[in-house]
């Protein structure tokens, strides 16, 4: 971008705001600045601030009049903001941040002897950051009764320093205008279309992506159809699996409960009844009664109760009616699923230890239903089975989002991975079929136990780097790894650490050069420490939260069933 002009604005009523700005003008003028300066009320006549390319750096300097009223040249400015500023309020989207592309400072005059002290400043103020703008140097609220100069003298000495940094990050500035935004967000509402889809698939494909900490699978599933784009299944959207008990398992149920193998019995335990679950005691003693074996907190499953209190004669089948129905279990889809039938998701196969109830001071190790279900089915066995495809994703990527190349930070940590997986993935077909010239720089954290070991995608990754660098050798595309379980226990770290150690790094990327955040992460402790340093970084939850609201902090934060 060429050379910012710095605008001065001012609403004065006896002078004194109009007579500082003069002098802010003049010095900027004699430093070398572009200027301009207008009164308030000039605006759309002699000035727009909603253009764009050549209103980016904004002084202000505004008093307060009659009962906290603004000055008389700026009342008509004064209503434009306040009526931009409720749209804004009111409705969601980054169409309507009018301001969003403006860094702005302001100095307010007024009188603490008035109840309405700064009122018209405040609002002013408020105005600014509703529509989007960016605060550069501090607001300051000089007093009459405090004597003006002691506000206004270290403000200006500040401002200098301030200006010439926020003029030196402007140059660099890649922005989307409000009317641009407003469409695409027009346009996404109109093809928003987030409904569930049932799909049957086989696997055709299975790889094992890590095996040292945690089985990390890869499967490629194959529809029976062709996935278009009107189908709208995005990266980040997911699917859903309703998962079998093995028929081992089935068997072991019905013998310990003595009951006779029928096919209807085998096939409803095998589908429909979710037996390995944690006992509900409740439930239980409404069929069998006061048991001594019902003790609070027990983490008994259903096969392992019966198995343990090896009844001399069969159990009630009563009971079925209280073991809970086998639930569905959500996987992210990594693969950018278009013109393809295939869809691929990488899951580790959940496993956790618990004490064995059957030797006292033993641990064994048990797995998760779903992800144990589908690791034992295998391509070879062709097994059809049912998918309801969820198309909502919360990591979208438009050409839009990404036309003027905006930094893209990546957070994720163990298989949290794969939906992101998916962006890239999509990011780099939107630049091969040329629907996006080039990308801005891409910071990707990840965090993960080894890097010898659980770097899920590691070569992908890599090679997507390399492929993005040679579309604009101008850009950086870093990996930044963190590892919990390194191999010198001294380096151990977790990916809030490595997001902490960037933090100004990023401050300059997400608010000033107006970065999207992508974060993926299971529900735990590293999660919530994340969120604190971004809120940090961006100085607020409140702040963090309208950059989500702009759709610049896509997040998804996962509960594990
Ligand atoms: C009639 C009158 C009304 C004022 N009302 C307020 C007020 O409501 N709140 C406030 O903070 N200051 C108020 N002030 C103080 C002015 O904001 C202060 O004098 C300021 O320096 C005037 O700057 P200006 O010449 O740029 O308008 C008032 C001053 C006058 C003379």
């Amino acid at each position: 971008m060429a050379e910012p002009i710095v605008t001065f604005l001012y609403a004065s009523q006896m002078g004194n705001s109009e007579d500082i700005s003069m002098n802010l003008y003049t010095t900027a003028k004699e430093k070398g600045y572009t200027v301009e300066r207008y009164q308030f009320d000039d605006h759309l006549e002699s000035f727009d601030l909603t253009d764009i390319t050549t209103k980016r750096v904004v002084v202000i300097v505004c008093s307060s009049t009659g009962d906290g009223d603004c000055p008389d040249n700026g009342s008509n400015f004064y209503k434009y903001l306040q009526r931009h500023s409720k749209t804004a309020q009111e409705e969601d989207g980054l169409g309507n941040k009018i301001f969003r592309h403006l860094h702005y400072t302001i100095l307010g005059l007024g009188n603490s002897g008035y109840s309405s002290f700064q009122k018209s400043p405040i609002t002013v103020n408020s105005c600014f950051e509703e529509l989007g703008a960016t605060l550069f140097h501090y607001f300051a609220r000089a007093d009459e009764v405090e004597g003006l100069e002691t506000e206004i003298d270290p403000w200006i000495k500040g401002l200098w320093d301030s200006l010439a940094e926020t003029v030196e990050k402007v140059k660099n500035e890649a922005i989307v205008s409000p009317e641009e935004v407003k469409q695409s967000e027009e346009s996404k509402d109109l093809s928003d279309e987030d409904e569930d889809v049932f799909e049957r698939v086989t696997i055709c494909s299975k790889s094992y992506e890590s095996e040292e900490y945690n089985k990390v699978i890869k499967l490629e599933l194959e529809l029976e159809r062709t996935i278009s784009e009107s189908d709208n299944i995005q990266p980040g959207s997911y699917i859903s699996i309703i998962p079998k008990n093995s028929i081992e398992s089935v068997k072991s149920f019905i013998s310990v409960c003595k009951w006779d193998e029928t096919p209807h019995l085998i096939n409803r335990l095998t589908t429909e009844l979710d037996f390995l679950s944690h006992v509900n005691q409740k439930a239980l003693k409404s069929v069998l009664g006061d048991s001594e074996y019902l003790q609070e907190g027990s983490e008994f499953n259903y096969l392992d109760f019966f198995t343990f209190i090896n009844p001399e004669k069969s159990v009630n089948t009563d009971i079925l009616e209280i073991i809970p129905k086998m639930k569905s279990r959500f996987y992210s889809i990594a693969s950018d699923s278009i013109d393809t039938n295939k869809l691929e998701i990488c899951f580790k196969v959940e496993s956790y230890q618990q004490e064995d109830i059957f030797q006292k001071g033993h641990t064994i190790t048990k797995q998760g239903v779903c992800s144990s279900y589908l690791h034992r089915l295998s391509e070879e066995d062709k097994v059809e089975f049912e998918v309801k495809i969820c198309k909502k994703s919360l990591f979208n990527t438009t050409k839009k989002e990404l036309k003027y190349q905006p930094p893209l930070i990546f957070i994720c940590q163990g298989t949290a991975v794969v939906p992101l997986i998916g962006v890239l993935r999509r990011i780099k077909r939107m630049l091969d079929t040329k629907e996006i010239k080039g990308l801005g720089n891409i910071d990707f954290y990840y965090g993960i136990k080894n890097q010898a070991h659980d770097y899920l995608y590691k070569e992908e990754i890599e090679a997507l780097f390399e492929h993005f660098a040679s579309t604009n050798p101008y850009a950086s595309f870093k990996t930044h790894i963190s590892e919990s379980m390194p191999s010198d226990p001294a380096d151990k770290k977790y990916v809030d650490d490595i997001i902490n150690q960037d933090n100004e790094d990023l401050e300059y990327k997400i608010l000033v050069k107006k970065g999207t955040v992508y974060f993926c992460c299971d529900e735990n402790k590293t999660a919530k420490a994340v969120e604190n340093i971004l809120e940090e970084i961006v100085g607020s939850s409140k702040q963090l939260g309208k950059i989500f609201k702009d759709g610049r902090y896509k997040k998804e934060v996962w509960t594990r069933a």
